[in-house]
């Protein structure tokens, strides 16, 4: 493991530049995305307005949009020609499936696979982080749906979040409930977003929160009342 630097933007899109420093494996570059196939059905779809400067990245993955070698792969290429679009300033992630952000880290990827493909499947994790994190251009999550795990996780690295209001929608960093330890970059995405106290017992617990209750802990400064954002 290995320290990583990661600067948000710096350009006319994005005026408050930050800098953070994280500690993470080395990331993986274009010519590891170019060496990844996607799959030929697409599961993202980006629309973008040209007009506004504004594009969104819509997740139609059935069942449940979760986070497969393939989407991740595709996500981060998807955000790589965003981001070497002048024209796009911001880029908002939602999902196209009714009642579902993301299940989060597809299940399937971790089970029974060869060390290989894990270490892959991993890097792609990263990588989906990392292209996130340090993107210059505004990026806002629109929750229209359960967002356990690594769902959260994607939520917790754009710079903004709203959420549908739904008791049956639920966000949080619950892998603890599925025997998994959270990775120390998840827990600190989740520190720089609603401090440290809340992290820890979230975290413990395995918790998972409504719209309201999120807000309440400053994941957000709005939610929208209705279930479709
Ligand atoms: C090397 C790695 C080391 C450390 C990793 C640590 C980090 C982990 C972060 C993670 O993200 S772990 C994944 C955590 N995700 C979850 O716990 C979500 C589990 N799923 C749910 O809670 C629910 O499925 C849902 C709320 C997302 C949706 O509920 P519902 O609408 O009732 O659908 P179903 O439960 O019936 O699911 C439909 C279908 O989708 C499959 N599925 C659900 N989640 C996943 C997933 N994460 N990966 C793969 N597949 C998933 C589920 O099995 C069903 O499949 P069927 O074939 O039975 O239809």
């Amino acid at each position: 493991m290995g320290f990583g630097t990661v600067s948000r933007g710096g350009s006319s899109r994005w005026p408050d530049q930050r800098l953070c420093t994280v500690e993470m494996g080395p990331p993986c570059h274009t010519s590891c995305l170019s060496r990844r196939k996607s799959s030929s059905s697409p599961k993202i779809k980006v629309d973008l307005d040209s007009s506004t400067g504004i594009a969104v990245m819509k997740f139609q993955s059935p069942p449940v949009n979760s986070l497969s070698l393939d989407f991740l792969t595709e996500f981060c290429i998807s955000l790589e020609k965003l981001e070497m679009d002048r024209s796009c300033r911001g880029v908002v992630v939602t999902s196209a499936l009714p009642k579902i952000f993301s299940a989060g880290l597809d299940i399937m990827e971790m089970y029974g696979k060869s060390p290989e493909r894990c270490g892959e499947f991993w890097k792609a994790v990263q990588e989906m982080w990392l292209k996130l994190y340090g993107s210059n251009m505004v990026t806002i999550a629109a929750i229209n749906g359960s967002s356990p795990a690594g769902g959260c996780l994607m939520a917790l690295t754009c710079d903004y979040r709203i959420m549908a209001e739904n008791p049956r929608y639920g966000i949080g960093l619950n892998e603890t409930q599925l025997g998994i330890v959270a990775p120390f970059w998840f827990k600190d995405t989740m520190v720089n977003t609603v401090g440290h106290r809340t992290t820890e017992l979230a975290l413990e617990l395995g918790l998972l929160y409504s719209a309201p209750d999120a807000l309440r802990l400053a994941w957000w400064t709005s939610w929208c009342r209705r279930t479709r954002c």
